[in-house]
């Protein structure tokens, strides 16, 4: 039996602590901030507005309690990427080093332009980070529903550790040692799906969709070689996999602000409106990231227009439809 905490009570914290409970061999913790948010899901036994009409079992402890950390043998972050920084310093006095940390938050800090895995060592320093990552929306893996993702480090051990304690018949986990490249798929592939929801919102078919998939996993890998990852780690579930899940599903939120977007809602309103829409923050972060390593990521740099800069959409396509031809470069 493992000892593990999950830091984050929202819908991704929640459903691996209830796909963890499935397995029926560890003890389970989550940790909120909020002490009021585990009041709500204790009286209704449920997270009403991250996943409704999933049971949370009382058999997962709940507290708002951060010295919970201290003793556990796994500890996963499952914040939103503007809050791991922070949330890590509070951990951080309690955590020992047999402990395997691992981040599934997706982004990019603003300002360091670091991944959330580099973020978290900062603040932790462990030779037992795994990321974990891939196509898995929340409201699926908490229903068990068969689910592939991808386990990453530099260290063997911890990342076998987390495939073999988190692997069950609905999870199946793949080992990789591309660290760089699996977080970098994981938070960019948010960019695109914002795009594809806009081309949503504004009507647009299937064929600008497919463009923008297809040449959205290109630039995001030209990013990721010149950062060190292996190109060929974004041919995998953390790239061009978890890419296909967010711009296809409506369970994705990013997708879900694009399509308000391409309404004509402002994009201040509708990541107020939509949630948590990691997309919206890791976009100026990559801009930046592009700009400082001189790589060029045409859709990333019209989407950062768009949101930052009052562009407007269509007119952020037109740029896009009008750049030079040229030869298809993969
Ligand atoms: N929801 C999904 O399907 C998946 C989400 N992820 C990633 O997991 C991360 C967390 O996402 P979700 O659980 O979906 O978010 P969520 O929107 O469901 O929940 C956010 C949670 O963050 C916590 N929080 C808010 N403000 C905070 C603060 N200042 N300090 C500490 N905690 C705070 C709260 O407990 C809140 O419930 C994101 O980076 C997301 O990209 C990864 C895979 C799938
Ligand atoms: O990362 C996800 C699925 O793998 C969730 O996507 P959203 O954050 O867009 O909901």
């Amino acid at each position: 039996m493992a000892k593990i905490v999950i830091l984050g009570s929202g819908g991704f914290g929640l459903s691996l602590a209830i796909m963890a409970e499935h397995c029926g061999k560890h003890d389970v913790t989550v940790w909120s901030k909020f002490q009021s948010e585990i009041d709500d899901i204790r009286s209704h036994g449920e997270h009403v507005q991250k996943l409704p009409g999933v049971p949370v079992s009382e058999s997962i402890a709940m507290t708002s309690d951060i010295s919970c950390v201290k003793g556990c043998d796994m500890l996963v972050f499952g914040i939103p990427s503007s809050f791991v920084r922070d949330v890590a310093k509070l951990a951080a006095p309690y955590v020992d080093d047999h402990m395997v940390i691992v981040n599934t938050g997706k982004g990019l800090e603003e300002g360091s332009l670091k991944t959330l895995s580099e973020v978290i060592r900062e603040e932790i320093p462990t030779q037992k980070m795994v990321v974990l990552s891939g196509p898995s929306h929340a409201e699926e893996v908490a229903r068990c529903v068969p689910t592939t993702v991808v386990a990453a480090s530099e260290n063997h051990d911890a990342a076998e550790y987390v495939q073999r304690e988190f692997g069950n018949n609905f999870m199946r986990i793949y080992l990789n040692d591309d660290v760089k490249g699996c977080e970098i798929g994981g938070a960019l592939k948010n960019i695109i799906a914002l795009c594809v929801g806009i081309c949503d919102g504004l009507g647009y078919g299937d064929n600008t969709k497919a463009a923008l998939m297809t040449r959205g996993i290109h630039e995001i890998a030209r990013l990721g070689k010149a950062c060190g990852a292996d190109p060929i780690t974004f041919s995998g579930l953390t790239g061009i996999g978890d890419l296909i899940v967010t711009c296809t599903s409506m369970h994705s939120r990013n997708r879900r602000a694009g399509i308000l977007i391409g309404q004509g809602v402002s994009p201040e309103e509708a990541v107020e409106r939509v949630g948590t829409v990691e997309g919206y923050f890791c976009c100026k972060a990559a801009y930046d990231l592009s700009r400082r390593l001189g790589v060029e990521m045409p859709i990333t740099e019209q989407l950062n227009h768009v949101l930052f800069n009052g562009g407007d959409v269509r007119l952020a396509l037109g740029a896009l439809m009008n750049r030079p031809q040229n030869y298809e470069e993969i």
